[in-house]
């Protein structure tokens, strides 16, 4: 029996109604395993600063800390767009990413067997695509400083930062050379190392750990390139391991490989504690409120929780047999269905997701 206490951070938009659906899959296999998962919910983003003033309270903060995983929704929607960078939704969930110290940030991309037709990419394209892109979290642009605006020679001028330690660069790609040796054994770093100072010293430090791992093969790509080639040839992916925001920007576009940005799930970890788990969507305000959202990133995420979190493998897997089983029974939320007929609610894909896991 394992005993756990799982903070809840729905955030704002979707976040409440795809968390709500990872919680039921996660009660139902605590009973179903017989293990206990006590939640206790807290405040971030949007909702935290209606509520509380800021977008990322003390409290939630210290909840998080103190808890065993931390399940959250997304962040952010335009009540808040017109908020200073520093009191946006979004500055909260960096704030808890850096708190924690939380720089490994792990997305896999799988296509679903029987999902491939909703890929806008050929069939033959993306029925192998399989890969992990290890995304920096806690550096580079999202937190360089300085970020400000200022007025010089009489214009606004605007700057953001972007700042990598060796440190940071040595400590991800050791992770991305690690999962690989527990995959098909192939990196490929994605950088900007013909332009930017930092991706040089990113190069440089990916070939410098290279030599602790001689069983893991090494590509550089210019993430111009790489771009380019999660399209052409999407299946020859590994391991992409990649700063902080050319990784944000890769994996909502690998989403669309597998075919829907409402599936892919994500862990965000660091080297001890605390581990966050989320979908990488953010808070879709299009479809908020409306019983419409793809729950199954933040399920997925919530079996990434299972994993890397408790170490519960079997319960893990269960869970993503469970979403591979109504795929395979033809259950579609609206963003993965090809016409209109027999369009599933959020809460009719989580219902038949419990009920795969029997
Ligand atoms: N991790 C987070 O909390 C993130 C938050 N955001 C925030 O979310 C807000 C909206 O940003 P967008 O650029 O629109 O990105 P988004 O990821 O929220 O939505 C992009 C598109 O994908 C669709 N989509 C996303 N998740 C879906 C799901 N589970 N099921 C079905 N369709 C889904 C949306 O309806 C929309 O058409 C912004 O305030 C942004 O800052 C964006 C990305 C990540
Ligand atoms: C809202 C951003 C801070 C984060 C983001 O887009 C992401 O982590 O994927
Ligand atoms: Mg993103």
């Amino acid at each position: 029996m394992t005993q756990k206490t799982i903070t809840v951070l729905p955030g704002d938009g979707i976040g409440p109604e795809v968390t709500t659906a990872a919680i039921e899959v996660l009660e139902r296999i605590a009973q179903k395993f017989h293990h206990k998962f006590s939640f206790q919910e807290g405040y971030i983003g949007g909702s935290a600063i209606d509520a509380k003033g800021e977008p990322l309270p003390e409290e939630t903060k210290e909840m998080s800390a103190k808890s065993d995983g931390i399940l959250l929704g997304a962040v952010g929607g335009p009540d808040w767009d017109h908020l200073p960078g520093a009191k946006r939704p979004e500055k909260g969930l960096l704030e808890i990413r850096k708190s924690l110290d939380l720089y490994a940030n792990l997305r896999p991309v799988k296509a679903y067997s029987s999902l491939v037709g909703a890929s806008p990419l050929k069939r033959e394209k993306v029925e192998e695509v399989d890969f992990l892109i290890v995304r920096e979290l806690t550096g580079g642009l999202y937190f360089g400083e300085p970020r400000k605006r200022e007025e010089v020679n009489g214009e606004e001028q605007a700057v953001d930062t972007l700042v990598y330690k060796k440190s940071e660069i040595r400590r991800i790609v050791k992770r991305a050379f690690e999962a690989a040796q527990l995959r098909k054994g192939k990196v490929v770093s994605v950088d900007k190392a013909n332009v930017l100072e930092s991706s040089r010293l990113w190069r440089e430090t990916v070939d410098e750990c290279k030599t602790d791992y001689s069983n893991v093969e090494l590509d550089h790509m210019l993430v111009d390139n790489a771009a380019m080639q999660l399209i052409s040839q999407p299946d020859a992916f590994d391991v992409i391991v990649t700063e902080n925001m050319f990784g944000d920007i890769l994996s909502d576009e690998a989403s669309m490989l597998t075919g829907s940005l409402g599936l892919l799930p994500s862990a965000s970890l660091g080297a001890t504690g605390v581990g966050l788990y989320e979908p990488v969507h953010g808070s879709a305000p299009d479809i908020a409120g409306k019983n419409l959202a793809n729950p199954l990133a933040a399920i997925a995420s919530s079996a990434m929780m299972l994993k890397y979190g408790f170490q519960l493998e079997k319960e893990a897997a269960r869970v993503e047999e469970a979403i591979e089983k109504v795929l395979g029974d033809g259950y579609r939320t609206a963003d993965i269905a090809q016409d209109s007929t027999g369009v599933v609610t959020t809460t009719e894909m989580t219902e038949a997701v419990i009920k795969a896991l029997e």
